[in-house]
């Protein structure tokens, strides 16, 4: 796989005639991802959008409900015929299961191929910190994503959400087949904004990230397409 094949783009804006807008603007980008501000917006017919240009789709959901609830809604997003889809670990691990086989029944029956649930340890914006005093977890930030990435993978999905800051020690875990997607990516000449576990883009992939999400350095950025290149140049 090439570098820029390992980079998801989040076409984090708003209406439909945003994305086309940052779609042509950005035709190398082969991997896309769509997420709560534009699905709910839009809903489906972006995913057709992209699929007529032929584009691999990441639909960043980060579902998080009791077991019944998951499994109804991944088996209606199985329909779409997306590659990943998200949820949120600390769902449990009858959510992950139910999630992950109504993921599989539905795209069957729905003659789609099935989209690889990705679970979320913790979001790359919360520090060790608010993790211990805000959402009072009494165990270290890194301890506390290996073991949602070990719920995840011990309930069938196929991998996780994770900072590259903690990638080096999934992987060596989790093994070679999990999927690490990792957002909290800046180069060294982008500001962080609210993502405080962050790395550069290579040393994310040096790390053992699968795919690199990369959001505002590239889509905020004076020329987005130089921005893209010069990032796939760095790696
Ligand atoms: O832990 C998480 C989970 C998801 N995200 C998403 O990734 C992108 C990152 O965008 P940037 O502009 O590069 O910050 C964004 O769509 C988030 O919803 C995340 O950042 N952290």
């Amino acid at each position: 796989m090439t570098a820029a094949e390992r980079i998801i783009v989040p076409l984090d804006v708003p209406n439909l005639e945003r994305a086309i807008a940052q779609l042509n603007q950005l035709p190398e980008v082969q991997f896309w991802k769509v997420g709560l501000e534009l699905f709910i917006s839009e809903g489906p017919p972006i995913l057709e959008l992209l699929k007529t240009r032929e584009k691999r789709i990441f639909l960043d959901l980060k579902l998080h409900d009791i077991p019944n609830t998951m499994a109804g809604a991944c088996r209606s997003a199985a329909r779409y015929g997306v590659d990943l889809l998200t949820l949120h670990a600390t769902a449990g691990r009858p959510a992950l299961q139910a999630a992950q086989q109504a993921l599989e029944q539905g795209a069957e029956d729905a003659h789609q191929p099935p989209a690889k649930a990705i679970a979320v340890t913790l979001l790359t914006s919360l520090n060790a910190r608010e993790l211990a005093f805000d959402l009072q977890v009494p165990i270290e930030l890194p301890e506390y994503a290996l073991k949602l990435a070990l719920l995840a993978q011990e309930s069938g999905l196929g991998g996780a959400v994770c900072s590259p800051q903690e990638a080096q020690q999934l992987r060596q875990i989790c093994g070679p087949d999990f999927l690490l997607i990792c957002p909290g990516i800046r180069p060294s000449w982008a500001t962080a904004g609210d993502q405080q576990r962050v790395m550069t883009p290579k040393q994310a992939l040096a790390a053992g990230a699968s795919y690199l999400v990369i959001g505002r350095p590239i889509t905020l950025a004076d020329n987005p397409a130089a921005a893209f290149e010069r990032i796939c140049g760095e790696l």
